[in-house]
């Protein structure tokens, strides 16, 4: 993939920018798409998705799996990074291609040490939440949108501050930094059947992230 040759002219000027956070509309071509999702299935193949449970029980109803020295999960004990799957075996690493995608879109960052592989289906949705797990929070979050187009909502560093929202396309890239990075955000929905992308149907998000335990 030729992210190092494109990206850092394109990324130093195409961001439009919602609530602080920095969103580029279609920066991954459908041949960049299709490879991802080729990465993405073999992730899959090492670290299946499921339906994690919460504090309180229920599960989630997005499905995940993760890559790299840690992954975020979690259980009845709540959210963490954690350095293995479930059943020891270690995560899968993170795709060379998003590394690049990083360096390109976040240069001054330090090297993301966990990946997030998020698969919506159907009803599936993520309710307003800060990222807020990781070590460091200046360092940024950036995040990948596969498949079925998904309504994106973002406010401020409080629960109660106004939103705004936007549709995120297959191929759009987003960044939570500075002001932004612990931004309230979440997905309302997905809109069912607007991608082939994903076998089987559905949006995939990949969020990058220094969580600290790289
Ligand atoms: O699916 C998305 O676009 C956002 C995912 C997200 O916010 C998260 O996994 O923390
Ligand atoms: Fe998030």
């Amino acid at each position: 993939m030729s992210f190092s040759q494109i990206l850092p002219g394109q990324a130093a000027k195409a961001a439009l920018t919602i609530r602080g956070a920095s969103l580029w509309p279609g920066l991954l071509d459908p041949d960049a798409q299709a490879a991802l999702m080729a990465d993405v299935a073999r992730i899959w193949a090492a670290a299946p998705p499921r339906q994690l449970l919460t504090r309180w029980n229920k599960p989630l109803s997005v499905s995940m799996s993760a890559a790299g020295a840690c992954g975020w999960t979690s259980d009845r004990r709540g959210y963490r990074y954690a350095p293995t799957q479930d059943d020891g075996n270690p995560w899968p690493p993170i795709p060379e291609a998003l590394l690049a995608l990083w360096r390109a879109v976040v240069p001054e960052a330090q090297a993301p040490d966990s990946l997030l592989v998020n698969l919506y289906r159907g009803r599936a949705r993520m309710g307003l939440h800060q990222d807020r797990d990781e070590a460091d929070f200046g360092q940024p979050v950036v995040s990948v949108s596969l498949g079925d187009a998904a309504l994106f909502r973002i406010g401020g560093t409080e629960r109660g501050d106004p939103t705004e929202s936007v549709w995120l396309n297959s191929g759009d890239v987003l960044v939570l930094a500075g002001s932004a990075r612990l931004a309230f955000h979440g997905i309302d929905r997905i809109r069912e059947g607007s991608s082939n992308l994903v076998p089987g149907g559905g949006r995939v998000n990949l969020t990058l992230r220094v969580a600290g335990c790289g």
